[in-house]
């Protein structure tokens, strides 16, 4: 990694999580290019505002990150205004909470095309990149609690989650001698669009704010302060972790 600024995407930057932590790397200035979902075009248009006020050089870039054809799209006009990434952020994903009888095979499949294939498909390209220019770099990859844990309501999703973080072992592995590390990050509960319907179900709020010991759920600044740590220098011999970010959700059991 060079003193320049740094060269960022982060997939499904238009809202949420992912907008968050391109305005945190906007902070240092970084140049941050912000995937948004075909249809997103105005709210990532909004992350590039922030980003520009936080300091930072945004560069919108519209891809489903599910779609082979449209990731390579992405791949090959980023490098063309960038160069390769030093920081890869996959963080892009959707969690449709459905009852387990309720889950098509059309649902199973999309919840993990979005989810799991588009980190796959999005790492393979991008990091393809990095190894060829070999200056090193980062990946970090959104998971969940719930690769950890189970959910009645995203038997789908949790699958989905527990895939990402396992993706990020081997890929440790693989992209290591590159000098590229890659790892996950596991938000616990952070209220945003992908759950504020299920939140605003009676007594959801409450159960959580219990059982989370800092007493309530999570805003996208604490995730993105999370993977804006991992790619720091000194974050370095970290690769092929597993980092939870829940206020203590997890192990509070009794
Ligand atoms: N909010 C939470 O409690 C938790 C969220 N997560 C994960 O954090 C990540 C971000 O989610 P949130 O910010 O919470 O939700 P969100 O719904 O606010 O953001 C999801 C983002 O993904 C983008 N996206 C969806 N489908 C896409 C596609 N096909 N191609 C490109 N972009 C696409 C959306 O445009 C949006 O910007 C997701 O991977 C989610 O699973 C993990 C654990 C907890
Ligand atoms: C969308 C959910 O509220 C959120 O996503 C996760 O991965 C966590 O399990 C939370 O339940």
């Amino acid at each position: 990694m060079t003193d320049e600024a740094q060269r960022v995407l982060v997939t499904g930057a238009a809202r949420g999580i992912g907008r968050a932590t391109a305005v945190r790397f906007g902070r240092d200035g970084a140049r941050v290019a912000i995937n948004y979902p075909p249809g997103e075009r105005e709210h990532a248009e909004h992350t590039a505002e922030l980003v520009t006020a936080a300091g930072g050089d945004p560069y919108p870039v519209a891809a489903d990150v599910a779609d082979p054809t449209q990731v390579a799209a992405m791949a090959e006009a980023v490098h063309a205004e960038f160069g390769p990434l030093d920081v890869l952020v996959n963080n892009a994903g959707i969690c449709p909470f459905a009852d387990f009888f309720d889950i098509d095979v059309e649902l199973w499949d999309r919840t993990h095309q979005v989810n799991l294939r588009g980190v796959f498909l999005v790492t393979q390209a991008f990091t393809r990149q990095m190894v060829a220019a070999g200056r090193g770099g980062r990946v970090v990859s959104v998971s969940s609690i719930s690769a950890w844990v189970g959910g009645s309501h995203q038997v789908h999703y949790c699958a989905t989650k527990a895939g990402i973080s396992s993706l990020m072992k081997s890929l440790a592995i693989v992209l290591a001698p590159h000098g590229i590390t890659c790892n996950a990050v596991l938000p616990g509960t952070v209220e945003t669009d992908i759950n504020r319907e299920d939140l605003a179900r009676p007594g959801k709020r409450e159960m959580f704010a219990q059982r989370i010991p800092v007493g309530h759920t999570g805003v996208p600044d604490d995730i993105a302060g999370a993977i804006w740590l991992l790619t720091r220098p000194e974050a370095g011999y970290v690769n092929g972790a597993e980092l939870l970010v829940d206020g203590g959700m997890f192990v509070n059991l009794q």
